[in-house]
């Protein structure tokens, strides 16, 4: 891929959020870029948005209308940057108009993992005593580990990794749940203690994968961006967030979702669950990974068959009356 020649090579400004993870997030796309093409420049511009500054708040209570994104995208609209980077998982499924989701690079282990404290460094999953005390704040894991273990206490938890890691290790836990993807780009593998199968927890649409999201008339640089475009979890993460937009669930929801790519098959699972996790619908379809789309819709449409609309209702009137 070459730039014209009659046009001088230009700078690229990358936004991001400032938490150390974005930011390694951020660096790792850099790196990329440059080393495809060496004679651009591109800046790394760090924004704080109204998702890093409400740290004291349930998540599930303020919604998650661009909580981590709104900042990213004013600035790209306003020219202050051209492309930002997000964990595709924060991403809502429907973006202001004219920006695009350009890109979505390789994506690590998207499954949620169980972080002890070292007392229970013997126990799994199914082996923690009873009232143990695990630390989420997302519906979509509290629902399905309530499901699973109606014998748990399940405590809210906020903060960045290295926060949640502190609190779980001064006791405040017994275990907290954590993206796997999150805790190795960081470089604290080391603690992941059990990576949870998705017959206990199905992920998060996008979980570890990343979304570059840019203006939808910068054809330039989106034929730039696809240079690092990853196609296998584009066509995953493409059936997820159709699955996700079709039942107008947003990230805060407990919906999760499996992704298995076999050849040109996709196989698409999802489970849509009360916050008590009483009531849960779940279900799978396979089809062609080019119709992708599709197949996140006729999902969407099968699990709502089956009850799913009437339990996302109801947990939008309770967040609504902040219950
Ligand atoms: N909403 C927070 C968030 N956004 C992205 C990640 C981790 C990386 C990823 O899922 O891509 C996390 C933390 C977590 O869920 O543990």
């Amino acid at each position: 891929m070459t730039l014209s020649v009659s046009s001088p090579p230009r700078t690229i400004r990358i936004g991001t959020r400032k938490s150390q993870l974005a930011l390694v997030q951020t660096q790792w796309v850099q790196e990329q870029l440059q080393k495809l093409f060496p004679d651009i420049t591109f800046e790394v511009h760090s924004m704080s948005t109204q998702g890093d500054k409400i740290l004291d708040v349930a998540l599930a209570k303020i919604g998650d209308k661009g909580l981590f994104t709104k900042e990213l995208e004013v600035g790209m609209l306003n020219r202050e940057i051209d492309f930002a980077v997000h964990s595709l998982k924060d991403l809502p499924t429907r973006l202001p108009s004219g920006l695009v989701l350009a890109t979505i690079t390789e994506r690590e282990n998207p499954a949620d993992a169980l972080v002890v404290h070292e007392k229970h460094k013997d126990k799994q999953i199914d082996t923690l005593p009873e009232g143990a005390v695990i630390g989420t704040s997302s519906l979509r894991r509290l629902a399905q580990l309530r499901h699973h273990f109606p014998h748990f206490t399940f405590k809210d938890i906020r903060g960045n990794l290295n926060t949640r890691m502190a609190k779980l290790d001064a006791g405040e836990y017994d275990g907290i749940i954590l993206a796997v993807a999150g805790l190795e780009r960081l470089g604290m593998s080391d603690r992941i203690h059990q990576i949870l199968p998705k017959e206990i927890s199905l992920h998060a649409v996008g979980q570890g994968a990343l979304g570059i999201e840019c203006r939808a008339d910068d054809s330039e640089l989106i034929s730039l961006l696809k240079g690092i475009e990853h196609s296998k979890t584009r066509d995953r993460c493409l059936a997820e967030r159709s699955f996700l937009r079709e039942l107008e669930g947003g990230c805060q929801v407990p919906i999760g979702v499996n992704t298995v790519l076999d050849g040109d098959n996709l196989t698409l699972s999802g489970i849509v669950a009360s916050v008590d996790g009483e009531n849960i619908v779940k279900d799978t379809v396979t089809g062609l990974a080019k119709d992708a789309e599709q197949l996140g819709i006729q999902l969407a449409q099968l699990l709502r068959q089956q009850g799913a609309q009437e339990i996302l209702d109801k947990i939008f009137t309770e967040i609504q009356r902040g219950s």
